[in-house]
């Protein structure tokens, strides 16, 4: 998919998924995203922080191509799914049809079946979503992003509303899926700690723009009490504006 938004700029370079420049978003006399830019390589994992009103839902709205109205440039090379905090599975249409629900190949039946069975939800396939919990309504969400093969996963806090327990594991399944398909992912999230733990490099969004970047040091797997990772929260605290004493 190539999304283009007025003003849109032109790009040579090879290995970004996507590209942003200057794109601006306000919403009446508000400006939420002012002359942001961005680069998003292929393969990489991202984690977007910011506080809350802070625009995040905004960029990756802009980026999946769900807002026409934002101005500057902003191109996408290749497919893009989205996954959002809540899975959005249509409730009168099973599990199965939700994954494979405006898939148009002629193995979608096939594809659904393995990015299912990928999300360990094979057996779950023929049921009604209000009947999923919360944690395998997530990976009915996750199959149903996975089987379009994407070049570039957005996540809006898919995981903020599970319990802490489903949350390591679809944590977990998250690196997984990622480490075999390697799409670019963009995940949304508000936890320091997550973002520490499950990306290659943490963006804070503030004042419209991104205002402050890191790489994450840590080899994987990753545990949050790595030396690495302490002054790194530490700082990203403080980017957010939040006090770090006794986070550490
Ligand atoms: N469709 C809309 N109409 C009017 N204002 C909007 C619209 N969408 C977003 N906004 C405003 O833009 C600002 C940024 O919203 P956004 O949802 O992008 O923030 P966020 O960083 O994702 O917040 P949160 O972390 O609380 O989810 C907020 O002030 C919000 O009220």
């Amino acid at each position: 998919m190539a999304t283009r938004v007025p003003g849109a700029l032109t790009r040579t370079a090879a290995p970004a998924v996507a590209a942003v420049e200057a794109l601006t978003r306000g919403f009446g006399e508000r400006t939420v995203l002012d002359r942001l830019d961005l680069e998003i390589t292929r393969g990489e994992f991202i984690a977007l922080l910011g506080r809350s009103g802070s625009g995040k839902s905004t960029l990756l709205r802009a980026l999946a191509g769900l807002d026409d109205e934002a101005e500057g440039g902003l191109s996408v090379t290749g497919s893009v799914a989205v996954a959002f905090q809540e899975p959005r599975l249509v409730p009168w249409k099973r599990v199965h049809a939700n994954v494979t629900l405006g898939l148009a190949v002629p193995d979608a039946k096939e594809k659904a079946d393995a990015a299912l069975a990928e999300v360990g939800l094979t057996e779950r396939a023929g049921a009604w979503p209000l009947t999923l919990s919360g944690g395998e309504a997530q990976r009915a969400s996750l199959a149903r992003a996975l089987v379009r093969d994407p070049d570039l996963l957005l996540l809006d806090e898919p995981f903020s509303a599970l319990d802490a327990l489903t949350r390591i594991t679809i944590h977990q399944l998250v690196l997984d899926l990622w480490s075999v398909h390697r799409p670019a992912v963009l995940l949304v999230t508000h936890d320091v700690d997550e973002a520490l733990l499950l990306a290659d490099r943490v963006l804070v969004l503030d004042q419209g723009r991104i205002a402050h970047e890191s790489a994450v040091p840590a080899p994987r797997p990753r545990h949050r009490d790595h030396p690495d990772l302490t002054s790194l929260r530490r700082t990203l605290l403080a980017a957010l504006g939040v006090s770090p004493e006794g986070t550490t």
